[in-house]
């Protein structure tokens, strides 16, 4: 597999890569030569630079995955790469720390006009009476976004003594309150705001968020700052409220076009200062995100489930925990059940028993589903688009749990609903890691998940096994194990065969062929 670094991230990051793969690092790319060169790809690795648009997308025919060495994927067409079945990965925590120190830096900056008097003073001007600056504590300040970074600030603020309040409609007033902080009404902020700060994401949402109309509700002292994304402050309307004494300052770390044109009219204001997006360059974030990004492009390319992904629900670390050891028996398990089934697949079940019931399954099921789909289909199918895939297909998906459970501490499964029958199929986990098939169609088992298996259903009686064993011997097939499965109700029994290699369709057919077989089935577990 190979991997492209289309932007600099820190060596660490890409020497985990390398371990593992083939990784050409090529940075300023032209568009036009990412879009020739992004079919060799399995990976790519991006910072804010890369522009990763629809057209990249649709050229890369190998990729699999675009991992995002800091937080802002607003530079991927996230919705053409989740169309195409590609994950898209970030790598949210390494670079909080750099941003929220650098918000900090900013507003003092902002606040004590360093950077004017800096630049004046090596101009050979001492302008002591001019730079007259403003104390930050008991100031007001107003944070919009109360995610990591944001919280962060408040965190900071509280302890230069500021009053702080936030707007963030996705987070309740307890989480809020856990900080130190009030929630407000966006427009109840600006009114009582002397210092404003963004730490929100660039989305259809939040474009523009600070325009003409909201610069004119705030105080004329207000001081804005924006380490957070270009295009969530109308730089235009910025530049006119500052001029026209509306508002009184600003930090700007990020812009709308960047490299920023030299003629953006905010870079002619003495009222504003910037920086070149270096919110999150600091030696410590830079390790800490390609190294986090590195991690999760290995685990995507391997099929093993993301923590970061942003094209799949979130999984939050301790669930992760919890269900980690489960995912490759759940997808083994969709496979076993998809192969068993016959007729038309309409609806699949996964039940959960015991205490994994208690926390977010949700990515165990597309686990399942992977699984399952990838053993039937010809396109390659992922944690990204098996949830869209099934629906597609009219497949139903439901979800069941209970802490109730009868003979293992968990256990999971799988219903597979077909328009002739319904099969069964239940794991659990052996110890902390080893999973096990332990029900077939009502029939008790105990499978280990892997390689080749021949499942047949038979009459109870006598050399069934042996005329099984002999065709499979005759036919230079090697049994590594066996056992049979009964049921309360007599008569009829299952075989599970575990083999060394594949089964031919024709050694198949002879032991279908055989009296007392009354079905059998060849699960080659190497597929997924
Ligand atoms: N300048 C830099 O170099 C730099 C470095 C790191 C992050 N960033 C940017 O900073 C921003 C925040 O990063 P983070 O890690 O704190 O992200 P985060 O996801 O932890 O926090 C974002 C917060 O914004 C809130 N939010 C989303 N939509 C909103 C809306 N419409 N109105 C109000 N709040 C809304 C979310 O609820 C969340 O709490 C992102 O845009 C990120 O790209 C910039
Ligand atoms: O969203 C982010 O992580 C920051 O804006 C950092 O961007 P960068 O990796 O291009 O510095």
């Amino acid at each position: 597999m190979r991997i492209l670094v289309s932007d600099p991230v820190s060596a660490q990051g890409v020497e985990l890569l390398q371990k593992e793969y083939e990784v050409d690092v090529k940075i300023k790319l032209p568009i036009e030569e990412l879009i020739k060169i992004i079919p060799q790809y399995d990976a790519l690795v991006v910072r804010s630079e890369t522009k990763v648009t629809k057209a990249v997308i649709e050229a890369a025919a190998n990729l699999k995955v675009i991992g995002r060495a800091g937080v802002g994927v607003d530079n991927i067409d996230v919705e053409a790469a989740t169309q195409k079945g590609i994950i898209v990965l970030n790598a949210p925590e390494g670079n909080t720390i750099a941003a929220t120190e650098h918000t900090m830096a900013m507003m003092l900056a902002l606040a004590r006009n360093v950077p004017q008097a800096h630049a004046s003073l090596k101009n050979g001007q001492w302008l002591r009476s001019k730079l007259m600056g403003v104390e930050m504590r008991g100031k007001t300040l107003g944070i919009l976004g109360l995610g990591r970074i944001g919280s962060g600030v408040a965190k900071r603020a509280l302890a230069m003594e500021m009053n702080v309040v936030a707007y963030d409609p996705f987070i309740n007033a307890e989480q809020a309150a856990a900080i130190g902080i009030q929630l407000l009404e966006l427009d109840e902020i600006f009114p009582l705001a002397d210092f404003i700060t963004l730490h929100l994401p660039f989305t259809s949402e939040t474009k523009y968020l600070l325009n003409k109309e909201r610069f004119a509700k705030m105080k004329p002292s207000v001081r804005i700052i924006n380490c957070a994304r270009g295009g969530v402050i109308h730089e235009g309307d910025l530049a006119e409220a500052i001029e026209q004494g509306i508002v009184a300052g600003a930090a700007i770390d990020v812009f709308e076009k960047e490299p920023v044109n030299p003629e953006n009219p905010l870079l002619k204001l003495d009222q504003v200062i910037v920086t070149p997006h270096l919110g999150a360059s600091t030696a410590e974030a830079q390790v800490g995100v390609a190294v986090d990004v590195a991690k999760g492009i290995i685990a995507a390319l391997k099929g093993e489930p993301i923590a970061t992904a942003v094209n799949m629900a979130p999984i939050q670390s301790h669930v992760l925990e919890v269900i980690r050891p489960y995912f490759n028996l759940a997808e083994k398990m969709g496979c076993l059940a998809i192969n068993l089934a016959e007729g038309r697949i309409t609806a699949v079940d996964v039940e959960y028993n015991g205490e994994i019931s208690e926390v977010d399954t949700k990515m165990l099921t597309t686990a399942m589903i992977k699984g399952l789909l990838n053993s039937i289909l010809t396109e390659h199918i992922n944690y990204v688009n098996a949830p869209g895939v099934a629906k597609s297909r009219g497949i139903k998906i439901r979800e069941v749990k209970s802490k109730e459970t009868a003979n293992f501490a968990n256990l999971i499964t799988v219903r597979v609903y077909t328009d002739k029958k319904t099969h069964v199929v239940a794991g659990t986990l052996f110890g902390h890691e080893e999973g096990r098939i332990v029900m077939i169609d009502g029939y008790r088992v105990d499978v280990e998940p892997q390689g080749w298996l021949i499942v047949g259903l038979h009459l109870d009686r006598p050399g069934m096994i042996g005329y099984v064993g002999t065709i499979l011997g005759t036919d230079g097939i090697n049994i590594n194990s066996m056992q049979v499965g009964r049921t309360e109700v007599t008569g009829t029994n299952i075989m599970v065969m575990s083999v060394d290699s594949d089964v031919p369709a024709a050694t198949m057919l002879k032991i279908k062929a055989v009296d007392g077989i009354l079905g059998a089935k060849m699960i080659n577990f190497c597929v997924i």
